[in-house]
C-alpha cells in the first residue's frame, strides 16, 4: 500500500498525501531511526562485553548449551540473515522496486528498521562459542586492545555525520516529506576521513570487532565473518557509487586508499 501518491520517485507529494499521512510517515522514521539506535547502542555491549546482559562471548545463563555445530550453524545463520537483508536492499534495483509500491520518503527508514530487525535476531539467536583464542595479560596492552575497540565504534558514529548522519538513517527524508518537501538525492562527499580513505565507517567496524583483550572462538567467527562481509559489502556498493557518480567517483578511487590510507 503506498503511503502517499507519487508520480515518480523525484515527484512532490501531492494533495492526497494529507498532513495525517505525513505525520504517519514522520512517526515511522522517528520510530525506526530510534530502534536503530538503541540497536547500535546494542551492538557496541554485545561485542566488547559491557553493560548488556548477552554478548559474543556470554549468554544469559539458561542451563542449556549447544554444542559447537550447532553453534556454529545458528551464528552462521543468523549472519546470513543480516547480510542478504543489508545487502540486498542497499541495492539501486530494489530501491527501484521498493519505491513502485511505497513512498520515497521511508524506504531508507524500512531499510534501517529491517537491518536493525535482523540484528536484534542475531543478538538474541547468538550462541557464544566460548573457548578462548587469546588472552592479553598484560594489563597495559589488554587496556590498549579494549581502548582500541571503543575507538573503532567511535570512528563509525563519527563518520556517520561527515557524510550526513540523519540521511543515512532516513531521518532527513520523513522530516522533508513531512515538511511538503521532496529531499534531494544522496550527494558524494569527501569531507575529513574520507579524504584519507574510502571507507572509514567500515574500518570503524573491522577495529572494534578486532580490538579485544580477550577473543572466544565465537568472536573470532564474528569478526572473520564480519570482516568478509564488509569486503563483499564494498565491492556492491562501489559498483553503484560508480554506476551513480561515474568519473567522479572512479578518480576518487584510483587517489585515496579503500581502508589503510597510503596503503590499501
Ligand atoms: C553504511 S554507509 C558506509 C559508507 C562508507 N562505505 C564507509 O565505510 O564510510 C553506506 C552508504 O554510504 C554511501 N556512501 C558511501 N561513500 C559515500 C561518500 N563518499 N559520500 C556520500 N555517501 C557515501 C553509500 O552510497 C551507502 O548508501
Amino acid at each position: 500500500m503506498s503511503i502517499t501518491m507519487h508520480t515518480g520517485p523525484n515527484a512532490a507529494p501531492t494533495a492526497v498525501s494529507s498532513l495525517a499521512m505525513r505525520l504517519l510517515t514522520l512517526c515511522y522514521g522517528g520510530l525506526a531511526y530510534l530502534i536503530f539506535f538503541g540497536t547500535f547502542l546494542y551492538a557496541v555491549g554485545f561485542v566488547s562485553g559491557y553493560v548488556v546482559p548477552k554478548t559474543v562471548d556470554k549468554t544469559v545463563d539458561t542451563g542449556s548449551t549447544s554444542s559447537l555445530t550447532t553453534a556454529l550453524l545458528i551464528n552462521l545463520v543468523v549472519m546470513s540473515i543480516f547480510a542478504v537483508q543489508h545487502s540486498g536492499m542497499a541495492r539501486q534495483g530494489f530501491k527501484r522496486l521498493f519505491t513502485r509500491f511505497a513512498s520515497p520518503a521511508i524506504e531508507r527508514s524500512t531499510y534501517v528498521l529491517l537491518a536493525s530487525l535482523t540484528l536484534i535476531l542475531l543478538y538474541w539467536q547468538w550462541r557464544p562459542m566460548p573457548a578462548v583464542v587469546w588472552n592479553i595479560e598484560n594489563p597495559a596492552l589488554a587496556g590498549l586492545a579494549t581502548t582500541g575497540g571503543f575507538l573503532g565504534w567511535l570512528i563509525v558514529l563519527y563518520s556517520t555525520f561527515l557524510i550526513s548522519h540523519f540521511e543515512l538513517f532516513g531521518l532527513t527524508q520523513v522530516v522533508t516529506h513531512f515538511a511538503g518537501r521532496v529531499a534531494e538525492p544522496m550527494k558524494f562527499k569527501t569531507p575529513g576521513l574520507y579524504r584519507l580513505i574510502r571507507h572509514p565507517i567500515y574500518l570503524g567496524f573491522i577495529i572494534a570487532f578486532w580490538s579485544t583483550p580477550t577473543m572466544t572462538l565465537g568472536h573470532l567467527l564474528f569478526a572473520a565473518v564480519t570482516t568478509a562481509y564488509i569486503f563483499v559489502g564494498i565491492y556492491l556498493e562501489e559498483r553503484d557509487l560508480v554506476a551513480l557518480f561515474g568519473s567522479e567517483y572512479r578518480r576518487y578511487r584510483e587517489k585515496v586508499a579503500m581502508l589503510v590510507p597510503g596503503i590499501f
